[in-house]
């Protein structure tokens, strides 16, 4: 008899027919057309795209910060498509995480005090490995340190500690190196695909072409609409990603 009682979190995400319109009548956007999309639990996947595509959209409405127009949209075995806007703050401390490209920290906190907040905010996740988790991005002597005092690379290390202090099901990255140096936005490259071994769904929204190296998939959209799906079979290491 098995004794194997390890359970298996389902961390996919799975989309049909989303659209999204802003706006009504003469000024109405058709920011996503119909998407259908599919991503398996642990996937890395990139979505590239020209500026008014759709990605962030897209992922906003995964990720529970927006709602949809018409759709369906299930994340982490958890169907959102119906939640009222004010409910969806639930499913978002319990199942995303999110990393934006200008770290979005608190200036007047330290960098323990910005991992320790969200803990506060959300009620998931444990204070007491606040520490912990500035260690695993390399600040662990930097934690009393306020956000000034700190890079651009440090900051965004900072930022991906605090998106994993919920323990996230989803992280989102939006353009995550977009304001970094090369050999810093391959730091947090590499912390990304650290937290893809360990089995969290991510996705990463970038005009960057060389990040979608890293992808195990690298979907393109075009107009709102998905142009093309394309599996990495060899995804590289983020040392090796230039641009
Ligand atoms: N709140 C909003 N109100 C009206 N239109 C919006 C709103 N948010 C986005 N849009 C429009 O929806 C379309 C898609 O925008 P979105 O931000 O998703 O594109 P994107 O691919 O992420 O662009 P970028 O690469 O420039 O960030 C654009 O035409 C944009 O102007």
């Amino acid at each position: 008899m098995s004794t194997d009682t390890t359970v298996v979190a389902n961390r996919g995400v799975r989309v049909t027919g989303l659209t999204k319109v802003f706006g009504q009548g003469d000024s109405a956007v058709h920011a996503l057309k119909g998407i259908d999309l599919e991503l398996a639990s642990g996937e890395l996947v990139v979505i590239l795209g020209p500026s008014g595509s759709g990605k962030t959209t897209l992922c906003n409405i995964i990720g529970g910060i927006e709602t949809s127009t018409e759709g369906r949209v299930e994340v982490a075995g958890v169907d959102i498509s119906d939640v009222p806007p004010g409910r969806l703050s639930d499913f978002r401390r319990d199942h995303v995480g999110f990393i934006f490209q200008f770290f979005n920290l608190i200036p007047t906190l330290t960098a323990r005090e910005n991992v320790e907040v969200i803990i506060e905010m959300t009620g998931r996740g444990n204070r007491t490995q606040v520490p912990e988790f500035l260690e695993a991005v390399g600040l662990g002597d930097r934690m009393g340190s306020f956000p000034s005092q700190l890079s651009g690379g440090q900051q965004q290390r900072v930022a991906v500690a605090r998106a994993l202090a919920t323990d996230p099901d989803i992280l989102f990255a939006d353009e995550p190196t977009g304001a970094l140096d090369l050999p810093t936005g391959q730091q947090i490259l590499g912390l990304l695909q650290e937290l893809h071994r360990q089995g969290r769904t991510i996705i990463v929204v970038t005009h960057n072409a060389s990040v979608a190296q890293i992808a195990d998939r690298v979907i393109t959209l075009v107009d709102g609409r998905i142009a093309s799906s394309q599996v990495n079979d060899h995804p590289a290491d983020a040392a090796d990603v230039t641009w």
